[in-house]
């Protein structure tokens, strides 16, 4: 009895520690507002499944910046856009990267670049923004790469034109995998390949898993109590060895001075480097693991992010047959109809481009950022930021703020367009690839996949949505993106270009 008694005592002092904790100032700085949570759980069961709009609601109560907890990690929440800009620019100690224990391809190791910091992180980073810029292996341009795609999901959604088509979601989500593939292992998938379906049932599993059970993800401890995540080793290993196999492929038929693909340009800087000890690709063994977890990272972070956008593009467009029109009565006066949309005719098309800028904004398909981890603690306006704190980007919020947009609900292109509508006007309030010391890395290949898959679907098809049906709602799945629920469309050969 005595000892159960000393346990509620002490959880009943460190609960009343806590909620004195959340409430004081740091050192005569101004102290940020937000609302008080929990003790052990702080503001976690408050946010639940849909944090986006749970952060919205804070931003309006509680301003530009507010705090929140995460079981114990203290987070702010920025959603001013100026504010992010600054916060993610200026200070280099904001651009560290919060790492989730349990989840790692490596146990203990943050490995790749999305979950690392420091010199990895930057060397890493590096290299794979030069590799996306130069891009050009064996007699191909990323460009021809993409396009080779586009023609194959031309040829696939020909076969179906005039059906009802209710998987375009999954369409765009091999035709995406297959374009980054290209690039990163010289390797496509046909979309019954079983390696790539259990790909996707697996990340689909995970996602679901880990959505479901967001305070296992934020209050690391709860891991011990809860029951774990059904077969997450078993997926995690299987996507391990997915990577080390392509490799271990590459490795097998490496040839010096010829690089096919992302992993040769990589294998190649580790011979570079092996008689220099000061390198990080120095050590061969550490070096494919690295590459194995950079191999992980662009899968993740591009596939879903760009295939979604794509989706949710084309299913605004079924519903706003006006705006579809003049996108293609665009893409005909550009291209005549008569050849494939190229990335040097997206400045000729102040209309698509906004059709782009609508739909990620309107999407926000990364709702609530990619969250920043403080490295040190540091001054960051009239406030202090202590180390460890977690950084929010509130992009849905900033995205869908009227006072920003004025209606933000209306699905409206012209919004990026100067009022004679013929020259777009890029908006500083966009970002859907953040800003700053870890803006995507892939933005680039993002928005030429985004441009020539819509320009060249759109040219030669008219899509509407099916009337048997019922109307497909805005509102979004939520998991690690935002995307749209499934949706059945029909599609009519304009027969343009063959
Ligand atoms: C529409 C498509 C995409 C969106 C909306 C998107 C969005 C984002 C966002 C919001 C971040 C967080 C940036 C930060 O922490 O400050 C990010 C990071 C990243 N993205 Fe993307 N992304 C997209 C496509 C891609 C593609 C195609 C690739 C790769 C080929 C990619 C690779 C990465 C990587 C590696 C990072 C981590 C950067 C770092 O931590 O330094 N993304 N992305």
């Amino acid at each position: 009895m005595l000892p159960l008694t000393l346990v509620a005592a002490a959880v009943i002092f460190l609960g009343i520690l806590w909620w004195m904790k959340q409430d004081t100032k740091d050192g005569g700085f101004k102290a940020i507002p937000g609302p008080i949570g929990l003790p052990l759980f702080g503001n976690v069961l408050q946010v639940g499944n849909k944090m986006h709009l749970k952060f919205a609601d804070w931003a309006v109560k509680y301003g530009d910046i507010y705090q929140i907890y995460l079981g114990n990690r203290r987070s702010i929440v920025i959603s001013d856009p100026k504010m992010m800009k600054e916060i993610f620019t200026v200070e280099p100690a904001f651009s560290g990267r919060a790492f989730f224990e349990g989840f790692e391809m490596y146990p203990n190791e943050p490995l790749g670049i999305v979950s690392t910091e420091g010199e990895l992180w930057e060397v890493h980073r590096r290299f794979l923004l030069r590799q996306l810029r130069d891009f050009g292996f064996g007699k191909s341009t990323m460009e021809q790469l993409i396009l080779d795609e586009v023609k194959e999901t031309i040829d696939l959604l020909k076969s179906s034109s005039a059906k009802p088509i209710s998987n375009i979601k999954e369409i765009f989500q091999v035709s995406v995998i297959n374009s980054l593939w290209t690039i990163v292992a010289n390797e496509r998938f046909n979309h019954d390949d079983p390696r790539l379906l259990s790909m996707m049932a697996d990340s689909a599993r995970l996602t679901d898993e880990l959505m479901n059970r967001a305070v296992m993800f934020f209050v690391p401890w709860t891991r011990h109590f809860l029951p774990p995540l059904a077969g997450f080793e078993e997926v995690r290993d299987r996507n391990r060895r997915f990577y080390e196999t392509a490799v271990d492929a590459h490795k097998a038929t490496y040839q010096e001075g010829t690089t096919r693909d992302f992993i040769d340009v990589y294998l190649a800087e580790i011979e570079a480097n092996k008689d220099n000890p000061a390198s990080l690709f120095h050590d061969r063994r550490q070096a494919e693991k690295q590459l194995h977890a950079i191999l992980a990272d662009l899968f993740f972070a591009g596939t879903d992010t760009t295939s979604n956008t794509l989706a949710w593009a084309v299913l605004y467009l079924a519903k706003n047959q006006d705006a579809q029109k003049k996108m293609q009565k665009e893409i005909s006066s550009v291209t005549g109809d008569s050849r494939l949309v190229t990335v040097s005719d997206r400045s000729n098309m102040p209309y698509t481009n906004g059709v782009m800028d609508e739909t990620m904004r309107k999407s926000s398909i990364v709702a609530s950022g990619v969250q920043h981890r403080a490295m040190a603690g540091k001054q960051f306006r009239e406030y202090f930021i202590p180390t460890d704190t977690w950084i929010f980007p509130n992009l849905y919020f900033i995205h869908h703020n009227p006072k920003i947009w004025g209606d933000p609900a209306n699905f409206r292109p012209e919004r990026f367009l100067t009022p004679d509508e013929k020259t777009y006007k890029k908006n500083d309030n966009l970002l859907p690839f953040q800003v700053g010391r870890r803006q995507c890395v892939g933005e680039s290949l993002a928005r030429d996949s985004f441009f020539l898959f819509l320009t060249n679907i759109f040219q030669r098809f008219s899509i509407s949505l099916d009337p048997n049906v019922p109307e497909p709602s805005n509102e979004p799945q939520v998991g690690f993106v935002l995307s749209p629920e499934s949706y059945s469309i029909i599609l009519k050969d304009r027969n343009t270009v063959k």
